[in-house]
């Protein structure tokens, strides 16, 4: 695989994804990962996890997980899941992720469960919010919350091989159609909806490339200074929740 050097240049990105149990977040991760490593990238995957703070129990942290990726000693995985409150989650991930961008990790991908309010506040840290979702509609779909698509800058239907890669071209023009009734999160970007297949690899460097794009655009058109500042507010918000700065 070619190194895309220009990839390397522009300092740390970290990405946000969700999705419901099941839409194969890990699955996505371990197959993006090793893409990434593959072309010199330093990845980390900090794990975010919603049960934590209200049953004690653990949706991602019970089973061996991206098992490939956790063996690349270019990749870090945040071996459990962080407890506590949600503020508390919160902290320690933001604080977890500036770790990681400082301890030279360039990528750094922060997965939480799409059926709390995790991912609201994973989506107000990162410079980019991806929601991965399988093919299909309606009940599947139900502990989505329409909140949380309005969130994201890019939307990944995986699963898009086989039987269902009818099911997932249905799914991505209903997603496209509407999304563009959803209140814009940005001026300069308007949300994508792409078909993936975590299992084979296809459109996931696509997805990558799009993912770059973002961030190429956040970075010149001043909007991901913006951002940052955002972040940083949101940081300093959390702080003064926790008691931290007072
Ligand atoms: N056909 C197909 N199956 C997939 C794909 N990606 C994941 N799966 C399958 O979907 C199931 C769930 O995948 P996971 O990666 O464990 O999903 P997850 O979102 O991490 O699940 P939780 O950890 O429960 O939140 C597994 O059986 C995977 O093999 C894909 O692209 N195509």
């Amino acid at each position: 695989m070619i190194l895309k050097e220009e990839e390397n240049s522009a300092g740390a990105s970290s990405e946000g994804l969700s999705g419901p149990p099941g839409a194969g977040k890990s699955t996505f991760i371990e197959c993006l990962g090793k893409m990434l490593t593959e072309r010199k990238h330093k990845v980390s995957v900090l794990a975010v996890d919603p049960s934590s703070s209200t049953s004690g129990g653990s949706l991602l942290g019970d089973k061996t997980r991206m098992t490939e990726l956790s063996r690349d000693t270019n990749a870090y995985i945040r071996p459990s899941p962080t407890r506590g409150t949600l503020g508390g989650v919160t902290r320690t991930t933001n604080e977890a992720i500036l770790l990681c961008e400082g301890g030279g990790y360039d990528v750094v991908l922060v997965e939480t469960v799409g059926v709390g309010q995790s991912e609201f506040a994973v989506a107000d840290m990162v410079d980019m919010f991806v929601l991965l979702l399988p093919p299909a509609g309606g009940d599947e779909l139900q502990g989505i919350k329409r909140g949380i698509i309005e969130m994201a800058d890019l939307v990944a239907i995986n699963k898009a091989d086989g039987d269902l890669v009818v099911p997932a071209r249905r799914i991505q023009a209903e997603y496209i159609s509407a999304m563009k009734l959803l209140r814009k999160r940005s001026k300069v970007w308007r949300p994508k909806v792409m078909r993936i297949s975590a299992k084979t690899g296809e459109g996931i460097s696509d997805m990558w490339d799009k993912m770059t794009e973002f961030r190429d655009l956040m970075l010149t058109s001043g909007w991901g200074n913006a951002l940052s500042s955002e972040i940083l507010h949101n940081f300093g918000c959390w702080k003064i929740k926790c008691g931290e700065i007072k």
